[in-house]
């Protein structure tokens, strides 16, 4: 399986320009070093650009300035090494677990039936590769998707609230088998998460971003947990350094509210 990939943002801006209206800058000056192999999470309130940085990297979109690296490379465009996890992700609803899984690696011309299962069973899933996703729990069809994205063996996963809307237990269970596969897989992650909790359980570093126009504010060295808990300090430092912030979104959104009614 590849390694991860050093993912890097060198004083990164980017700008949106809607026909009507006055450029918008959702990043301004944004710096930010994934390292190979960890897993970073990124928090910051709402609008401030996370899903931005996630398009950024996956080469969705390209920046209006600044730079964006892997491995030291320029992107491009996106491209196989980079795998992308989001809040519903669709599996293909006529094939299997298995099937969905062998669809990434139809593309790759990879053995596929040996390769799927082996994914499967990384994420803990043997028992269920004939199941339809139909057949299959909310969390299990996010693993699946997961396993799918994992079949094009990328050096990252680009994960944006992928546990998002799941009651507690399915996400804890998530959360916990999701460190589990990071851990055995060796990939970069970058994952976003509006959840705290989340953020400081399952990031080796949780990097805090300011209010629009979005940068990195700081980032926090949880270190690496052997099991799934949440260090009261880390939250009361991620959160303290994110309220201000959230209060300067809300009051944004009030401004930008006032001026359209
Ligand atoms: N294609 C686009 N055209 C115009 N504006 C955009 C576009 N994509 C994003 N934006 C704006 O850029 C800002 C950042 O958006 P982005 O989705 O990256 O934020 P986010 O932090 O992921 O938000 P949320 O937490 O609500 O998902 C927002 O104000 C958004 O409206």
């Amino acid at each position: 399986m590849s390694q991860g990939l050093h993912l890097s943002l060198r004083n990164v801006t980017k700008t949106f320009q809607a026909d009507d209206a006055e450029p918008f800058t959702a990043l301004s000056g944004v710096d930010l070093d994934v390292r190979q192999g960890e897993l970073l999470t990124l928090v910051g309130p709402s609008g401030c650009g996370k899903s931005t940085i996630l398009a950024l990297f996956a080469g969705l979109t390209l920046p209006s300035g600044g730079e964006v690296l892997i491995d030291g490379a320029p992107v491009t465009g996106p491209a196989f090494d980079r795998g992308i996890v989001v809040q519903q992700y669709a599996l293909f609803p006529w094939r299997t677990a298995q099937a969905n899984v062998e669809f990434g690696l139809e593309a790759k011309g990879a053995p596929r039936r040996e390769r799927a299962r082996e994914l499967l069973e990384l994420v803990g899933l043997s028992g269920y590769a004939e199941r339809y996703p139909h057949e299959l729990s909310v969390g299990r069809r996010q693993l699946v998707a997961l396993a799918r994205s994992l079949a094009f063996d990328p050096g990252v996963l680009l994960m944006d609230e992928p546990f998002a809307g799941l009651d507690t237990r399915t996400r804890e269970w998530l959360q916990e088998r999701f460190v589990r596969i990071w851990r055995e897989s060796g990939k970069t992650v970058v994952f976003i998460t509006h959840d705290i909790d989340e953020a400081v359980c399952l990031g080796q570093r949780v990097a805090v971003m300011t209010a629009a126009p979005g940068r990195i504010k700081k980032i926090v060295d949880v270190g690496v947990q052997d099991e799934r808990r949440v260090d009261p300090a880390h939250r009361r430092h991620v959160w303290s350094l994110l309220r201000d912030e959230v209060v300067a979104a809300r009051e944004m959104e009030r401004k930008v509210a006032a001026s359209h009614g």
